[in-house]
């Protein structure tokens, strides 16, 4: 049988508090973002998305995101990220003193518009603005294509447009480049194609995967992308969220069921799998709802 060279070390984005939180209905105080955000950061993760600077009026759950930077405890060798759409968004990220922005664009013309309300083309110009200020005061710059790998509105999305958006954004300066399957509709060879075409275009060491799990396929999308030797992940602890512009689609692979994974192939991470789990519980307890798989079984275990 024949086996692929995996990374042996992967980092994980722990994105649960901004794209987990943010399609929220009930308001969530800012103190329990700030201490799902501090268990997290004590778990270890290397990149924390915190927070994100966009209108209010579109995302409501994230108008508390300046409370949160200025309560949580930073763990030095944690990176704090924050999503920031035009220059309004970045001038408070960077009040704010985040480390790394992240712009956000998309593969689909339709998804692009509904989720900041104008065109690829325009949303490129916009960024470039950002991208040039993220850079003077010398924070890290992450860009996000959404609908990489199917469009809620549109459905299909041709790899060639995933390829000439990840050109648009290299050409940026961007550091890392997120390829984000928004909804959950992906298998694994189309994770193959999408990653080979934004490979053309970026060094394979700053692509992320970033995976919803809306058809449980999320854990072998990531496997997919193992096997293409992309080594950054993203994921949501208890698997929280959603995309307020992508309807039906559920939350991103759970953080504690992609670490289960990593430890099972022998892949470090760094991160602390039972803190993690912790956090978990703590937040799918706030909301109500249950935690991740792996989070709930290594929690009935403890029990035990
Ligand atoms: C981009 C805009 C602002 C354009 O929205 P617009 O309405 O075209 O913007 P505008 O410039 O005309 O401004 C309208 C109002 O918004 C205000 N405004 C304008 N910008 C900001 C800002 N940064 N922070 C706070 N307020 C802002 C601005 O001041 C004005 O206020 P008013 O004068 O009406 O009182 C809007 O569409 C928006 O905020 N969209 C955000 C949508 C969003 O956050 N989506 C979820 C994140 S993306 C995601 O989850 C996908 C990802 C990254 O996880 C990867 C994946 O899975 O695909």
């Amino acid at each position: 049988m024949n086996h692929a060279t995996l990374p042996q070390r992967v980092k994980i984005v722990e994105v649960g508090p901004r794209d987990g939180l943010q399609n929220e209905k009930q308001t969530i105080p800012a103190e329990v973002k700030i201490r799902l955000v501090d268990m997290l950061s004590d778990a270890g993760f290397p990149n924390i998305e915190a927070a994100s600077f966009v209108s209010p009026k579109w995302v409501p759950q994230m108008a508390t995101s300046a409370e949160v930077m200025a309560g949580i405890t930073r763990r030095p060798g944690t990176v704090y990220s924050a999503l920031a759409p035009n220059m309004k968004g970045f001038d408070a990220a960077l009040a704010a003193g985040v480390d790394e922005v992240v712009i956000f664009g998309a593969a689909s013309e339709a998804f692009s518009q509904k989720n900041i309300n104008c065109s690829i083309a325009e949303s490129i110009e916009r960024f470039r603005d950002v991208a040039e200020a993220t850079k003077r005061h010398g924070l890290k710059l992450r860009a996000a294509v959404s609908c990489a790998l199917g469009c809620p509105y549109q459905g299909e999305v041709p790899v060639a447009a995933v390829r000439d958006v990840v050109a648009r954004l290299r050409a940026l300066g961007c550091d890392e480049i997120d390829i984000a399957d928004t909804i959950g509709v992906a298998t694994p060879r189309k994770v193959y194609a999408a990653m080979e075409a934004a490979m053309r275009e970026f060094p394979v060491e700053g692509l992320s995967g970033h995976f919803h799990d809306t058809y449980g396929q999320a854990v072998a999308n990531i496997y997919a992308a193992l096997e293409v030797g992309i080594s950054i992940f993203h994921s949501s602890v208890a698997g929280l969220g959603g995309c307020p512009y992508a309807k039906g689609a559920t939350g991103n692979v759970a953080t504690e069921d992609v670490l289960y994974l990593m430890q099972g192939l022998g892949i470090e991470t760094g991160i602390n799998l039972d803190k993690v789990v912790d956090a978990g519980q703590f937040i799918a307890g706030h909301l109500g709802r249950p935690a991740s798989r792996a989070g709930n079984a290594i929690a009935a275990k403890r029990g035990a």
